[in-house]
C-alpha cells in the first residue's frame, strides 16, 4: 500500500492543538471547523512554516519533522495556496506559475511549457502575458492554484483559497478547483467553512474541534451522518448524542427520540439526526403516528429562504432547529422566550452510532 500523502501527529502546546491527521494520496480532504480550531495551524506544522514541540510529520512516507530531524518547507514537496493570491508583481502570470519549476532546476524553456499547461488547466491560458495588477481576483487567484500546481507537489494545502472573491467568481474558481484537484486525481487539503466547496471539491472531511481532530470520514458519510456539532451546522441538520437505548431509540438527556425500528443492540453511544423541516411547531401535543415530542424554549426566531427558523433548546442543552411556513408561525403567535413542542416523525430520524 502506498504510504499517506501526510501524516501529522503533533502537538503545540502554546496553541492547544494536538493534531492527528492522515491524507491519503490521490484525495482531496476539506479540513473545517470553528473559527480557532486548529485548522491553520495543522496546515503550518504540515508545510513546515511551523515546529511541532512533540510529535512527527511524514510526507509521502518520509519524516520530515520531528526528534532530530527538520526538512525545511521548500523541500518538502508541498504547495501552499492562501486565501491572497500573494503573486511577484513585477513578474507576468507565466513567469510566476515558471518561478517554482525554474527554482527547482526546470530549463527556461521548460519551465514555461510547465506553466502553460497548468495556466490551460485553471482556464487562464489567455493571461499569461499580463502582470497581476492587471488581473481580477478571481484571474489571479487561478494563476496562484496554476503556481501551486507547477512544482507537481506530493500534496497541495489550500486555506480558505475563495474566502476572498465574491459570489460569482468564487462559483467558478469551485469548478476550476474541482477539476484540477479531484477531477484530475490530485492529493490536496482545503481548508473551508462552506459547504458548496466541500460538496465540490472533497472527497473526504475532517472535522477540528478545540485544536483536535474529532471528526473524519467520506463526504456523503459526513454530511448524512454527522458525529459533531460543527459538522452537523454543515449539513444543516439537527443532532442529538446521546445513548442508545434499543428500539432506534436514542436516550438523551431526559428525553428519549425515536428512529425507525432496529435491531441493534442496546448500549453505546448513538446519534439521532433530522432535518428542520421535518420539525413541526405545536403548543400541544399532537395525536396518531409515532412521532417524537420534544419540549423546547424558542431562543430565536430567523428567515430562512421561504421558512422560518424557529430555533430552540431542551431542558438539557441541546439546541434544535424547526423550519416553518410563517403561516403555521402566524397560527401559533409564537415568540422568543416561550415554551413549545418539536415534533418529528420517528420515521425521519436517523439513528446511527457515535
Ligand atoms: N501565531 C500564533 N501564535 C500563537 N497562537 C496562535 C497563533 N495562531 C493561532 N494561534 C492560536 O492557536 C489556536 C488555533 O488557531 P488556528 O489559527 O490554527 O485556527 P483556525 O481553525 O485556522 O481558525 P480560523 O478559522 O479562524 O482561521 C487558536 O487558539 C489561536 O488563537
Amino acid at each position: 500500500m502506498n504510504a499517506p500523502a501526510l501524516n501529522v501527529r503533533a502537538v503545540v502546546p502554546e496553541r492547544g492543538v494536538r493534531v492527528d491527521l492522515t491524507v491519503p494520496a490521490g484525495q482531496v480532504i476539506a479540513l473545517v471547523g470553528a473559527n480557532g480550531a486548529g485548522k491553520s495551524t495543522a496546515l503550518a506544522l504540515a508545510s513546515g512554516t511551523l515546529r511541532p514541540s512533540e510529535g512527527e510529520v511524514w510526507v509521502a512516507g518520509r519524516r520530515v519533522a520531528g526528534p532530530g530531524t527538520w526538512v525545511p518547507p521548500h523541500r518538502r514537496h508541498i504547495s501552499l495556496c492562501a486565501q491572497e493570491p500573494l503573486l511577484l508583481p513585477h513578474l507576468d502570470a507565466a513567469d510566476n506559475v515558471a518561478f517554482g519549476p525554474r527554482a527547482l532546476g526546470a530549463g527556461r524553456a521548460r519551465a514555461r511549457q510547465v506553466a502553460l499547461a497548468r495556466l490551460e488547466e485553471v482556464g487562464a491560458a489567455h493571461l499569461a502575458g499580463r502582470r497581476p495588477r492587471e488581473l481580477s481576483g478571481g484571474q489571479q487567484q487561478r494563476v496562484a492554484i496554476a503556481r501551486a500546481l507547477a512544482p507537481e507537489p506530493r500534496l497541495v494545502l489550500l486555506d480558505e483559497p475563495l474566502a476572498a472573491l465574491d459570489v460569482d467568481a468564487a462559483a467558478e474558481l469551485r469548478q476550476v478547483l474541482r477539476r484540477a484537484l479531484r477531477q484530475a486525481g490530485r492529493t490536496a487539503v482545503v481548508v473551508t467553512h462552506s459547504l458548496l466547496d466541500v460538496l465540490a471539491v472533497a472527497d473526504a472531511v475532517v472535522v477540528m474541534e478545540d485544536g483536535r481532530v474529532v471528526e473524519e470520514g467520506p463526504t456523503a458519510q459526513v454530511l448524512t451522518r454527522p458525529r459533531s456539532g460543527f459538522a452537523a451546522r454543515l449539513a444543516g441538520v439537527n443532532l442529538l448524542l446521546g445513548e442508545h437505548v434499543g428500539d432506534g431509540a436514542v436516550r438523551v438527556g431526559g428525553d428519549v427520540v425515536h428512529g425507525p425500528a432496529d435491531d441493534g443492540p442496546a448500549g453505546g453511544p448513538a446519534a439521532a439526526a433530522f432535518a428542520p423541516r421535518t420539525v413541526a411547531v405545536h403548543r400541544t401535543a399532537p395525536g396518531g403516528s409515532p412521532r417524537n415530542v420534544l419540549a423546547v424554549r424558542v431562543t430565536g426566531l430567523e428567515q430562512q429562504g421561504a421558512l422560518v427558523r424557529v430555533r430552540g433548546e431542551t431542558a438539557s442543552g441541546n439546541r434544535l432547529a424547526a423550519d416553518v411556513t410563517p403561516a403555521s408561525l402566524a397560527a401559533l403567535a409564537l415568540a422568543v422566550g416561550e415554551e413549545v413542542l418539536f415534533v418529528v416523525k420517528a420515521a425521519e430520524v436517523e439513528v446511527y452510532p457515535a
